[in-house]
């Protein structure tokens, strides 16, 4: 018997990894014999270094970069297993979790860090960068990260732009002349979590603006700058990407990433299904075991446990798709079917609170799988 064990983190309780051993104590309770294939993995989002680098077993370094609000943090990124290739989340540099309620605030806080890991990466030799962007504290359409990179942001004084979305009006022109020349021949493919375009009622600062601390007044200062900003673009760097799906996402870097670096977007469980080499490991197996900490009907938009379906059934369409989850939300009859997956099993043992329930993590993801095991087994053993 052979066992793809692919499964996300379960987010705040256990890693890809933890997650993915866990499933594979159980079942080996069952069968100590298999074949156990496991491949953590994740879709873009918060999680995706680990789990990259757990899959390719890469290296995780630790960089201190300008914060969203301009003091130093420590941000993690990683090098994947075959060296050449890095894999950064921006909300490490530049993340919504460095700010409260008393300091978020769009107008002021910068990606800056983010373009600092950029650079760390590329004096690392890296020319490919996986950039997973999402849960950002910043409006700033990626302006602070083209600032650390080496481009001029400049007002018509020729002084240098300040910090955020909120100075972004009184740009004048973009001078590339310093930038970071290693860009040119360094791909980033952007895992972007959402498809929104920068400006307008689906733009960055409407419909994220608000949860980064913005009143109705700074989206309306944030989006007209946003606008301004794009039209220097358009004009400096002769790119038109305002409307673009993806432009909108972590406060505008969507656009900055397209508008400074080689970039290209891509949906981020494809992006990891290619590079944890999912595909070729789902060949021959009988079962496929995945997961997430919660699921329910927008799985199938793109998050781990539906892309770990689809995948593994273009290459093996017998082996079944086992989906375990810490908590089974709404709708998921649209996950079966066209969804391709094929059971899916809530793992909390009895009702029990949140903390319980992510402190009983690991038992309860073991005990559901060797359960999911053992009905394997006597149904095999009977036909
Ligand atoms: O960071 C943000 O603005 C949201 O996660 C959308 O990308």
């Amino acid at each position: 018997m052979k066992f793809l064990i692919a499964p996300d983190s379960f987010k705040g309780s256990l890693t890809a990894k933890e997650v993915a051993q866990a499933i594979k104590a159980g079942i080996e309770r069952v069968y100590p014999q298999a074949e156990y294939r496991l491949v953590p993995m994740a879709d873009g989002g918060e999680g995706t270094v680990q789990s990259l680098v757990d899959a390719t077993a890469g290296r995780l370094l630790t960089k201190h970069v300008t914060g969203p609000l301009g003091t130093t943090v420590a941000a993690q990124y990683g090098i994947l297993g075959d060296g050449q290739t890095a894999v950064i989340e921006m909300a490490q540099a530049s993340g919504i979790q460095y700010v409260n309620e008393q300091t978020k605030n769009p107008l002021v806080t910068t990606t800056y860090g983010t373009g600092e890991l950029i650079l760390d990466a590329l004096d690392q030799g890296i020319k490919k960068i996986i950039l997973g962007i999402g849960g950002s504290a910043t409006n700033d359409g990626g302006a602070g990260m083209a600032q650390a990179l080496g481009f001029r942001l400049q007002d018509k004084n020729n002084q240098e732009l300040a910090f955020g979305g909120g100075a972004l009006n009184r740009l004048d022109h973009i001078e590339s002349q310093e930038a970071d020349p290693r860009l040119q021949e360094t791909t980033i493919l952007i895992a972007s979590d959402v498809t929104n375009p920068l400006t307008g009622e689906n733009g960055a600062a409407a419909v994220f603006g608000p949860q980064k601390g913005a009143s109705a007044a700074d989206v309306a200062v944030l989006d007209h700058n946003l606008h301004h900003y794009a039209n220097i673009v358009k004009r400096d760097l002769g790119k038109d990407l305002e409307h673009t799906a993806g432009a909108g996402a972590a406060g505008g870097l969507g656009m900055g990433l397209l508008a400074f670096t080689q970039a290209q977007m891509a949906r981020g469980i494809d992006l990891v299904i290619e590079f944890t080499h999912l595909k070729q490991q789902a060949q021959g197996v009988d079962f496929v075991f995945t997961g997430e900490g919660g699921i329910d009907f927008q799985t199938k938009f793109g998050k781990t446990p539906f892309g770990v379906a689809k995948a593994t059934k273009e290459v093996t369409p017998t082996a079944p798709v086992i989906v375990l989850a810490g908590n089974v939300g709404e709708n998921i009859d649209s996950l079966y079917g066209s969804a391709a997956m094929d059971a899916i099993f809530a793992t909390p043992a009895g009702v029990k609170d949140l903390d319980q329930a992510i402190a009983d993590g690991k038992h309860d993801i073991a005990q559901t799988a060797e359960n999911i095991a053992r009905l394997l087994k006597a149904t095999r053993t009977q036909q």
